[in-house]
């Protein structure tokens, strides 16, 4: 598969080849379930995106990382710790290592976007309790840290989560504009796009608080133009 690296704010959004409505997506050999799609907004639910051995590598490499998630500052562009983010979390470069490498040309091939148009792979924790309230993941044109973060890349217009370790119970990732649930699956993952930067998107979702277990995943949030 070609991309083309252009810097310009085409009209194209990040998404799976869904013609043929198909069952499967082979990216490179490996296979890829098409579990459900919507098209307001464009959502999929994928299976079997990560291996349970490279979701186990994820995790373990991940770990020893591990911080207090923040949030951005509204106002000044930094990150700050949030009630409403109680998760811990660290962010992985670009290619970082050969599995972070093959993961990130997987899901470039599969979403149709180049990986220098991703940010870095974030893995999060969420222990019992642990939850992310309702947000949008773009960045809101009000507020005033919004061009130190669109700088590079531009803004985000897609993001994909995926499942590293399924919570006992609670941690679906929940969309409340359209009443749609995620389960957290191991090796799972969904996948929206937000072409437009507005509540219009239908977007707005949030980690329900894990009510036992661990839940772990993996973010990879897609931008406008190159970020890398
Ligand atoms: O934990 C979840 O299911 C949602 C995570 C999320 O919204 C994000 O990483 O942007
Ligand atoms: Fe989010």
């Amino acid at each position: 598969m070609t991309h083309t690296f252009d810097d310009t704010n085409g009209a194209a959004s990040p998404g799976p080849d869904l013609s043929g409505a198909p069952t499967q997506i082979s990216i490179d050999g490996h296979v890829v379930s098409v579990l459900a799609t919507l098209a307001e907004p464009a959502l999929t639910v994928f299976g079997n995106l990560f291996t349970r051995e490279e979701c186990e590598a994820l995790i373990a490499s991940a770990q020893p990382r591990l911080a207090r998630s923040r949030t951005v500052d509204r106002s000044g562009g930094t990150a700050v710790s949030h009630e409403s983010r109680t998760s811990d979390g660290m962010f992985f470069t670009l290619g970082e290592t050969p599995l972070i490498d093959k993961l990130e040309r997987r899901i470039a091939g599969l979403l149709r976007w180049p990986l220098e148009r991703g940010e870095g792979l974030q893995v999060l924790r969420y222990g019992p309790g642990a939850e992310y309230q309702p947000h949008y993941d773009f960045f809101d044109a009000q507020d005033a840290g919004t061009a130190t973060h669109t700088a590079a890349g531009g803004q985000r217009i897609g993001t994909l989560i995926i499942y590293l370790q399924s919570p006992i119970s609670g941690g679906a990732t929940t969309f409340p504009q359209i009443g749609l649930d995620v389960a957290p699956i191991q090796g799972n993952a969904v996948f929206f796009a937000y072409p437009q930067a507005t509540p219009a998107s239908l977007t707005l979702h949030a980690g329900a608080p894990v009510t036992a277990g661990e839940k772990w995943i993996a973010t990879k949030w897609l931008r406008v133009r190159r970020y890398a």
